[in-house]
């Protein structure tokens, strides 16, 4: 059985799910020295923000297949290092968006009415409403830094409170900001206009600090900020100097750019306009029931060899579509590892053209599959679904892709040219029924050949005897062949033979193939 590891705080729903198919270890308090340690045992993890995986964490993951992270944020997990061990990294990219979103509601209405502070005051004995006077959120302007889910859902809320929303979203169109009944703007018109000013972005290179001195210092006097997204987008000391200076009316910060929160952290020490709460946006029980579902779903279907809806390092498939893709994956595998071998050198191109009913299908991870297959003589087990774009763009081949949905020889089909330091072969293959594998044309030759392990391909001209004196040469190294197949495109002209054969081609019986009188080339493939 394989064996799972636990190492943040999960829902018992995620837990039932992955023990299923694997041995779970929960194991909620371990240090980063720890976790290096007992990493090696596992085929996959499952985290939520607490757990940090760090290059050197993957690194020793030597077995790991999966990282679930039980949630949206991934900046805990080193994805590129993940990507290059073919690790695949899902997340729950819906499951806490509402829970996420009512956090950041439910901050703004505090820090305007100083519900923690009056709270506080109240159970120390005062019976104190001079100091708790407010403010409303009716007809003041909300400015939100990154329009997408929990963007989205704190906009349609505030909406409904008599906001007027400013967003800024560079990825995002107008149309969809409008419908939200957002403004998209410039960062500096929201940071210029805004009265409350909350933060949905993901934390990456261009997000770190983006509220920062100098854009503190255009807000308007008295804006209120919230951060429910990640710490770090927030430069921290700028924004406890702008409170302190009274430039800034209010924060409220959900995340820190050090988790846990030190506790001689100055944040700690502002305030009843600072309201600050445990990384706390995802934690409802409808949140984490969603994300444990999710996530352990995903651990149990790679675990059996299913494909993960939302993994952040390949194409997500839902099951419906990869019943569908999954024959064409197995062909365009296939095909990539063949036109590999008879591409024999390096490969510096590769054109992946679809055709007939698959034209219009998603094509990425067909064009994942044929690289697969394509780097699998050179990798072994090493390259996977995960990592397969990343060795190929390493590898410096380029890859380009067409659609023609007009070829109707068969339903659907898939055609590979590789072109390369010995230049340029292509293949074709389509589907017998729902699933028989075919290879159709061999460059352009055509053929109907099912792929068995070992095969002998040979180039020569159309010219009788030749088939004989191949037959007779294999017959003597007691080489047994399973069955054979001619393309030509003329009678006489040039031909490709296809052998499929019982066993490995003894070694130097490829070099006396290659002189049987009339045979131009010849290439032992093994599938
Ligand atoms: N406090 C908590 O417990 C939780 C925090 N989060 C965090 O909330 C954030 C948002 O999550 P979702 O809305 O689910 O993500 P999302 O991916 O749906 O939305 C992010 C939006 O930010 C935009 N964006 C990206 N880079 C940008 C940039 N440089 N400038 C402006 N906009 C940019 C994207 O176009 C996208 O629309 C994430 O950082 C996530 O980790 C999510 C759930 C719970
Ligand atoms: O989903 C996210 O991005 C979150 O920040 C939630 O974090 P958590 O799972 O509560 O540690």
């Amino acid at each position: 059985m394989p064996k799972v590891l636990v190492s943040d705080p999960i829902d018992q729903v995620g837990i039932d799910i992955l023990s299923q198919v694997a041995t779970v270890d929960v194991k909620t308090t371990l240090s980063p020295e720890e976790l290096i340690q007992i990493l090696p045992e596992y085929d996959a993890i499952m985290i939520r923000s607490g757990t940090k995986l760090t290059k050197e964490a993957i690194e020793a993951g030597k077995n790991l297949k999966i990282i679930g992270r039980a949630g949206v944020g991934v900046d805990n997990v080193d994805v590129p290092t993940a990507t290059r061990m073919g690790i695949v990294v899902v997340n729950s990219p819906e499951g806490n968006t509402i829970a996420a979103a009512e956090h950041t509601i439910a901050m703004m209405m505090s820090l305007s009415r100083f519900i923690p502070a009056a709270n506080q005051s109240l159970k120390g004995g005062k019976w104190d409403r001079k100091s708790f006077t407010g403010v409303e959120v009716y007809k003041k302007t909300l400015g939100i830094l990154g329009l997408g889910k929990i963007g989205s859902h704190v906009a349609t809320v505030a909406k409904a409170l008599g906001m007027r929303i400013l967003a800024y979203d560079p990825y995002l169109t107008a149309e969809r900001a409008e419908k939200l009944g957002a403004h998209l703007v410039e960062l500096e018109i929201v940071l210029r206009e805004a009265d409350y000013i909350t933060l949905h972005l993901p934390k990456t290179k261009e997000t770190h600090h983006l509220i920062n001195a100098d854009r503190l210092a255009i807000m308007k006097d008295g804006v209120r900020i919230i951060n429910c997204a990640r710490g770090g987008i927030i430069d921290e000391v700028a924004i406890a100097d702008a409170i302190k200076s009274g430039k800034v009316g209010g924060i409220a910060l959900d995340v820190f750019e050090n988790e846990p929160l030190e506790a001689e952290s100055g944040l700690r020490e502002l305030g009843a306009n600072v309201i600050l709460t445990p990384h706390l946006g995802a934690s409802t029980e409808e949140a984490q029931t969603n994300v444990a579902v999710d996530v352990a779903e995903q651990i149990r279907d790679v675990l059996l060899g299913l494909p993960a809806r939302s993994a952040v390092n390949i194409p997500g498939l839902r099951p419906d579509v990869w019943q569908k893709l999954k024959p064409y994956l197995q062909l365009a595998e296939m095909l990539g590892n063949l036109v590999g071998q008879l591409a024999g050198g390096r490969v510096d191109t590769l054109n992946v053209k679809l055709q007939g009913e698959i034209a219009n299908s998603e094509s990425q991870p067909i064009v994942v599959a044929a690289l697969k297959g394509l780097l699998t003589p050179a990798l072994r087990e090493r390259v996977n679904f995960v990592n397969a774009s990343i060795e190929a763009k390493e590898r410096g081949i380029h890859v380009t892709e067409t659609r023609d949905p007009s070829v109707e020889d068969y339903s659907g089909s898939i055609h590979l040219t590789a072109h390369g330091s010995q230049g340029q072969q292509s293949v074709t293959g389509a589907l017998l029924g729902k699933s028989e594998i075919r290879i159709t044309s061999i460059n352009d030759f055509p053929i109907n050949v099912a792929p068995t392990h070992y095969m002998l391909l040979t180039l020569h001209r159309d010219m009788p005897g030749i088939i004989g004196r191949l037959g007779s040469l294999l017959g003597n190294f007691n080489v047994n062949i399973a069955s054979m197949q001619v393309g030509r495109r003329m009678v006489r002209g040039e031909a490709v033979m296809v052998l499929n054969i019982d066993d490995p081609l003894p070694s130097g019986l490829l070099d006396e193939v290659v002189h049987i009188q009339g045979v131009t080339d010849a290439f032992v493939v093994k599938l």
